[in-house]
């Protein structure tokens, strides 16, 4: 296999469609059935060979770089150190694997959409290029879940339910493109912290913990591409939590809900909020609304589906 000099990989942001949260688990995870979509909001992954041997080294770049970590925590670095390790380390030309990773952030940081996560399967993706390697998506995605449990998702893309914790996942068959509006918010929400406000709000009420299990009437709404039953499917146990830690989104979503949105929900661990319109002009419109009630930092349009990394230069 031949490797190349420069590899730029796109990567998409994910909803979650429903984010039924199960029991805590011994590992301090918790069992999930997460229907993940992935939506036309992309990090770019530039791969390059670095200048010192055996480094890895990452810049970012974009509105929101000052809030990424450019050293060794970068999800990204994490994730080409894993894969060279998993290559041992060496590669044919007898030097150790090494790469500059230029991150091109559009993705919102700590926001819900796994932004991190996306960067992490497209440096996977990347740097499996550049070093030749030539792994299948799944080696990759089996590397990837032991960064996080949505980096396989990034990998894979389209819309697909993951269970576990996240990272064992099936694809769902779904017609069409669905219609979405993103209310960006101001500073991130810890992943970790909204999860354990999830359970402090549980034990407190006295929760019994189902377990987890897929919405039928959601599945049918994507196999039938039905964006108004989508809307009305859509769900997301962590955000009572998410709520709880900023109570302004609860007015977000109201604000959407009452410009006709078909359905609104938090995404993920938030702060970012998701709105379903019904077509893309719709979407513009539920877009102007949030961004003249001045209840989000700025409001983006996306489709979705779309397909998981794909290298692009
Ligand atoms: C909220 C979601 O984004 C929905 O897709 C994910 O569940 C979070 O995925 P992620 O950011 O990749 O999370 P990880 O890096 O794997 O885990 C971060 C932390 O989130 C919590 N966590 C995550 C996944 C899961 N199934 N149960 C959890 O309780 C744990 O406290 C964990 O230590
Ligand atoms: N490449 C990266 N991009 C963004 N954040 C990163 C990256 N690498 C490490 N981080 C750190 O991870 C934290 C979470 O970032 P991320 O954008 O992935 O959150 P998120 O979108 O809420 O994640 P998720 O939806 O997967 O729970 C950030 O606060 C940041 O410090």
């Amino acid at each position: 296999m031949t490797a190349t000099q420069r590899v730029t990989v796109r990567v998409p942001a994910k909803v979650n469609l429903q984010l039924a949260v199960g029991p805590l688990r011994d590992d301090g995870y918790h069992d999930l059935v997460n229907v993940f979509h992935a939506v036309s909001l992309f990090d770019e992954v530039t791969a390059t060979e670095p200048g010192a041997a055996g480094a890895f080294t990452v810049r970012v770049e974009g509105e929101a770089a000052s809030q990424v970590p450019a050293d060794a925590t970068n999800l990204a670095i994490r994730a080409a150190e894993a894969l060279a390790k998993h290559a041992g380390q060496i590669g044919a030309d007898g030097r150790p694997y090494a790469v500059d990773l230029l991150i091109r952030k559009a993705i919102p940081v700590a926001g819900g959409m796994a932004g991190g996560s996306a960067d992490a399967a497209a440096a996977l993706l990347a740097c499996d290029a550049l070093w030749g390697l030539g792994l299948s998506r799944e080696e990759l995605m089996e590397i990837g879940a032991g960064i996080g449990s949505d980096v396989p998702f990034a990998l894979l893309g389209g819309t697909a339910v993951g269970t576990g914790r996240g990272e064992r996942l099936t694809p769902v068959p779904a017609t069409g493109a669905f219609h979405w509006v993103f209310a960006l918010a101001d500073g991130g929400l810890s992943t970790p912290r909204v999860y354990g406000e999830c359970d402090r709000i549980r034990a407190e009420a006295g929760e019994e913990v189902a377990w987890p299990s897929a919405d039928e009437a959601l599945m049918a709404a994507l196999r039938d591409g039905d964006a108004r039953a989508l809307g009305a499917a859509l769900a997301n146990d962590l955000q009572p939590a998410a709520l709880a830690l900023r109570p302004s989104l609860a007015r977000t979503l109201d604000v959407g809900r009452d410009a006709g949105a078909l359905g609104a929900l938090v995404s993920g661990s938030g702060p970012t909020c998701a709105f379903l319109a019904a077509s893309a002009g719709h979407a513009r419109e539920l877009s102007e609304a949030l961004t003249s009630a001045g209840v989000c930092r700025a409001a983006v349009t996306a489709d979705g589906p779309v397909p998981g990394a794909e290298i692009v230069a």
